[in-house]
């Protein structure tokens, strides 16, 4: 399946937010700017858990939203668990009580992938790939902190997201650990579309494509 394009715009009066840009299909933009210049908001959004005031967001020939007027009800508004959206940020956010390979098979039941052997197969080679081959019984507090991020690289991935949003994804992590997931994350969304937050020069470097730079 091809991934698609991304077009936005948006204002949040409240938090001074106002910006459009787009995204061609299957590429990464990283968005970069100084503390509350709005990366955060604009993913929020994105994913489904913020109403902005005005803006539209397509994603391929879908309308995420279309809110016309702070006064009125968005004309069009797909729900977040209905937007096909994968969301990382820095928390890898596993479920304690599962193990490595039940948190992946759990984003992808999530997403509607039936058949729990077809999951399982699927969490396996989705650990392989982040390199994790071996790990799949370990609970989230028997793994490093670089390993469960890459879990949770994996299980965003593995539920076959039509766009990834990646927030901050590697700033939790030992400086010694983020340059293998960085690598990781570059190889398992490239031909993906993809939004990037970040501070980090390097992050963009290695993952993105263009780069808009927001200001306050
Ligand atoms: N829950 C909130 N209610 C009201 N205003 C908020 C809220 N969260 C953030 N803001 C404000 O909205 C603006 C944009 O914040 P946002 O978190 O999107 O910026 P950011 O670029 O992600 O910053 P950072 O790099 O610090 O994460 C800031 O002025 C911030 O103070």
């Amino acid at each position: 399946m091809t991934a698609p394009g991304l077009s936005v715009e948006l204002t949040v009066a409240q938090r001074n937010v106002q910006l459009a840009f787009e995204v061609n299909a299957g590429a990464t933009v990283g968005l970069l700017g100084p503390n509350g210049s709005g990366k955060t908001t604009t993913l929020l959004a994105l994913a489904g858990w913020l109403i902005p005031d005005t803006g539209r967001a397509y994603l391929g020939d879908t309308t995420l939203f279309n809110c016309p007027s702070p006064a009125k009800r968005p004309v069009t508004w797909v729900p977040a668990k209905d937007r096909g959206i994968g969301y990382l940020s820095q928390d890898h956010h596993l479920f304690p009580h599962l193990s490595a390979r039940e948190n992946i098979m759990y984003g992808m039941e999530r997403a509607g992938i039936t058949g729990r052997k077809a999951r399982r197969e699927a969490a396996e080679a989705w650990l392989d790939r982040v390199g994790l081959a071996g790990l799949g019984k370990r609970k989230p507090d028997q793994l490093s902190g670089g390993q469960a991020q890459r879990v949770a690289i994996a299980r965003v991935l593995a539920s076959g997201p039509r766009l990834v949003l990646l927030d901050e994804p590697l700033a939790a992590l030992d400086v010694d650990a983020a340059p293998a997931i960085r690598d990781v994350l570059a190889e398992v969304t490239r031909d993906l579309t993809v939004v990037l937050v970040t501070h980090h020069h390097d992050d963009v470097v290695a993952l993105a494509d263009e780069v808009v730079h927001m200001r306050r």
